[in-house]
């Protein structure tokens, strides 16, 4: 009875607590939270649909509660440009989940790390070893080499037949990105299948462990659910400390510029930068699973908007026919304006990071005329933008030629179109990764006559995503690929 009564007055106690909280903090309308898991019984993690259903009901800015954690997500350009430039600073953190903190080594990484001093140097040494433009044109020959050979692949292997084509995409973009951040050694020792096994494995696991972790006076809990996730982990971090250990050995053999990976960037700046090796795993593990996971799909939606648009299709291959010779190189992208078009026009209706990657209050500051408490989430609903109404004449139609008619930026100026996100947290990948879309794209489109397997109809693809931080497309697309000119064996090393 006594524990009874004990365990009611607790219960009350929060309820009242939590109730006086929020009524506290003139925050913007949003569903009515239920005591101790708020909103959580309405809506799962990453639910950009829901959320911008909820921004029709209550507003463009609207707040929630998932456990005892205040959640605000706003999804019109207006608010965004707020979040991301008004009060971009105090906004730069970012919330780690239990599992996020897992495999992000508690922050010691680029993506999760908070916001800070150890940020601004770290995103600066990404942006002069892996991102400037003169990394990237030291490592242009082995992409373009790479999208050559899958070019290669599709036509020796599945001329005629249904290709599912996440798979050739993500193999690809394995080999690339794994060869600008590891250089030769990952393929060398088998390490890449090892890699691609953890990828696999994290892919699959549980980075929100649900109630356990929301509301903080359970989560001394969340060791009975994390299991899993920390096995990965210890696999994870094995993986990491036996390539740097095997990389410091022999880090003399590796000096040729062609060769030299982010890896060896990073070993060779690590006392100027103090970095242990706990952080060079965490920026490798980084750039391996935002770099692929985002382009990857990207391209898949990109493919499924030109089956069903066939004359998009048509149009963008008259492009490529009259402004590409045999294959295609990065340096035709820039006399290539109607593919850059369909490629922002995929990135605007399906942004591959569609909340983004959550940001975090860091003080108490106000968003329009609402209060967002200190420790808040902030999402920005780049989906719910992109499908604006006010923002977009016709939202709804895949049009690429609205950036024809107008020139929208897509590097964070413009907060129409945010799929790389703004200010200080935007993706230091944006130019490699437009350039990778543009490429794998428009070599697909030159090459191939891409339609669907037999008895499909092009409304019966299904355009809906699988929740997640990256947004793939839930039932991976097939597509039959048919040859439309002489093949020359165009890979450059073949
Ligand atoms: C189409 C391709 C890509 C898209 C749409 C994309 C999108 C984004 C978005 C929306 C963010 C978060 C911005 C924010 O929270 O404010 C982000 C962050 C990030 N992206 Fe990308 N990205 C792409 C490609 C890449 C590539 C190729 C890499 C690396 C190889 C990369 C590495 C990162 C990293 C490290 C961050 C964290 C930056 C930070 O926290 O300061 N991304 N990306």
């Amino acid at each position: 009875m006594v524990i009874e009564v004990l365990f009611l007055s607790i219960t009350l106690i929060i309820i009242i607590f939590s109730l006086h909280r929020r009524l506290g903090q003139n925050l913007p309308p949003g569903p009515r939270p239920w005591p101790i898991v708020g909103n959580m019984y309405q809506i799962r993690p990453n639910d950009f649909r829901l959320l911008a259903k909820w921004s029709h009901i209550y507003g463009p800015i609207t707040s929630f509660q998932i456990g005892s954690s205040i959640c605000i997500s706003v999804s019109n350009p207006h608010l965004a440009k707020e979040v991301l430039k008004n009060h971009d600073q105090q906004l730069a953190n970012r919330h780690r989940t239990i599992g996020i903190a897992r495999f992000s080594r508690n922050g010691d990484d680029l993506t999760w790390v908070d916001y800070g001093p150890r940020f601004v140097k770290l995103k600066k040494l990404c942006g002069v070893e892996l991102f400037s433009l003169k990394n990237l044109e030291a490592h242009r020959p082995t992409r373009e080499n790479d999208v050559s050979i899958m070019i290669d692949s599709i036509n020796e292997d599945y001329c005629g037949k249904v290709l599912v084509v996440n798979n050739c995409l993500k193999k690809t973009m394995f080999d690339i990105i794994a060869s600008m951040i590891f250089g030769n050694s990952l393929a060398s020792s088998n390490g890449d299948l090892e890699l691609k096994a953890i990828m696999e494995a994290q892919f699959r696991a549980k980075i929100s462990l649900g109630i356990v972790e929301e509301v903080w006076w359970l989560r001394w809990l969340s060791w009975l659910k994390d299991d899993e996730n920390k096995w990965i982990q210890s696999r994870n971090h094995r993986f990491f400390q036996s390539v740097i250990t095997h990389k410091k050995e022999n880090q003399n053999c590796s000096t040729h510029q062609n060769n030299f990976s982010f890896l060896d960037a990073l070993l060779s700046r690590r006392e100027e930068y103090n970095l242990s090796d706990n952080t060079i795993s965490g920026l490798l593990w980084d750039m391996v699973t935002v770099g692929i996971g985002t382009i990857v799909a990207a391209l898949e939606w990109a493919m499924a908007e030109l089956l069903i648009n066939p004359t998009v299709q048509r149009k963008a291959q008259g492009e490529l026919d009259r402004v590409i010779g045999e294959v295609m190189t990065e340096s035709d992208i820039p006399n290539l304006p109607y593919l850059t078009c369909v490629v922002k026009e995929t990135l605007r209706l399906h942004p591959p990071t569609p909340l983004m990657l959550p940001h975090q209050a860091t003080t108490d500051l106000n968003i329009g005329s609402y209060g967002v408490p200190k420790g808040s989430r902030v999402y920005v609903n780049v989906w719910a933008i992109g499908h604006d109404p006010y923002a977009w004449k016709q939202p709804l139609v895949f049009r690429p030629e609205r950036f024809l008619e107008e020139d929208v930026d897509i590097k964070g100026h413009d907060f129409r179109l945010l799929a790389f996100g703004s200010g200080r947290r935007m993706c230091p990948g944006a130019q490699l990764g437009m350039n990778m879309v543009s490429l794998m794209l428009g070599s697909l489109l030159h090459r191939f006559e891409w339609s669907l397997p037999e008895g499909f109809r092009a409304e019966e693809v299904d355009m809906v995503e699988m929740l997640g931080i990256v947004a793939y497309k839930k039932i991976p697309l097939e597509v039959v690929p048919t040859p439309r000119l002489p093949m020359h064996g165009s890979s450059k090393d073949g």
